[in-house]
């Protein structure tokens, strides 16, 4: 089967001896699945490490200095070769260990938006680390930035997060995969351009759940699955009464979404995005589970299935 696995930026750690020994769990079910003989293609967030490249810069950043500022499109392009080493790195280490003969590669890809999408005036994607309301209050003060509360666990900043309209490098990505490789692609959403004459970065972060979608609906993957920190999606999340659900048909998840009972900018876009991909896919099948139970859940054993009505 063709698999897209969408792998989220938080659960990658918020530095790089963090992320060098939580990518081998990653590289673990990944090459799993390559060794089930499975095509795999890799989708990874970027959140927490996009928005640390670019306080680096803030943060070095004087008029005096030679350290610029740094354009959002250009950290989303750093966070993808700085996670792209790492994924590359630790699934070519566990393949050798194996004695699998699959080649690993990581693509810098960038995902076309559309220039008068609406979120470019309403930020909503949560990036950087998480602070205190403290911390954020002085952080809006000084930097004029948006902060918001993400689902429980502190303030972020959040950016402009237009919707994926097509991936530039799609053709290479397919090319890829024709050839056997386990391919790591649209990092982080894919760097967002629009189209002019040519193509143009512009200030955002795309939601990876998003483009992973679309990713898979233009490589008709047979499974996209979206691997997260928790095991299954759940109604009244963080409350006495939380219910974890195992499966999700397309309307209850419309319900739910309807009636906000998933975190914005966190579990609510993988909903929408699983949502999107069946609809436009019925023969594909969609799946949020956590990265531990990745192979349980593709064999329908773990994680919650969203499937058409
Ligand atoms: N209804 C819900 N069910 C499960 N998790 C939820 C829900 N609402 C919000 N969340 C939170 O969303 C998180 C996943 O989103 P996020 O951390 O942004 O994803 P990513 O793994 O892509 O970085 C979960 O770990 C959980 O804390
Ligand atoms: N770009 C993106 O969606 O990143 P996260 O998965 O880290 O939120």
């Amino acid at each position: 089967m063709k698999i897209l696995v969408a792998l989220g930026g938080n659960a990658l750690g918020e530095n790089p001896t963090a992320q060098l020994k939580l990518v081998k769990h990653a590289a673990k079910s990944i090459v799993d699945l390559a060794e089930e003989g499975h095509q795999v293609v890799i989708v990874h967030g970027n959140g927490p490490q996009v928005g640390m490249i670019q306080s680096a810069f803030e943060n070095g950043h004087d008029v005096k200095s030679t350290i610029p500022l740094m354009p959002l499109p250009e950290c989303g392009s750093m966070s993808q070769g700085y996670i792209g080493y790492h994924l590359q790195n630790a699934i070519g280490n566990e393949l050798l260990s194996k004695h699998i003969d699959i080649d690993v590669a990581t693509i810098v890809t960038q995902t076309v938006v559309d220039p008068n999408d609406a979120a470019f005036k309403h930020p909503t994607k949560p990036i950087g680390r998480f602070h205190t309301k403290d911390e954020a209050d002085q952080l809006i003060k000084e930097l004029g930035i948006t902060m918001v509360e993400d689902s429980g666990r502190g303030y972020r900043q959040v950016v402009a997060s237009p919707k994926p309209i097509d991936i530039v490098e799609k053709e290479m990505i397919k090319t890829l995969i024709k050839s056997k490789a386990i391919v790591i692609a649209a990092g982080g959403g894919g760097i967002p351009v629009v189209k002019t004459e040519g193509y143009v970065g512009v200030s955002a972060v795309i939601d990876k759940d998003f483009s992973s979608a679309k990713l898979a609906e233009l490589i008709k993957a047979d499974v996209f699955i979206i691997l997260t920190a928790v095991n299954k999606v759940c109604i009244n999340f963080g409350k006495p009464e939380q219910k974890e659900l195992s499966t999700l048909t397309i309307s209850e998840a419309k319900g739910y979404i309807k009636n906000n009972e998933f975190g914005k900018g966190s579990m609510e876009p993988k909903v929408a995005a699983a949502v999107s991909f069946v609809e436009n896919n019925p023969l594909g099948k969609a799946i949020i589970a956590s990265l531990e139970q990745a192979s349980l859940a593709i064999a329908g054993k773990a994680g919650t299935t969203i499937t058409i009505d």
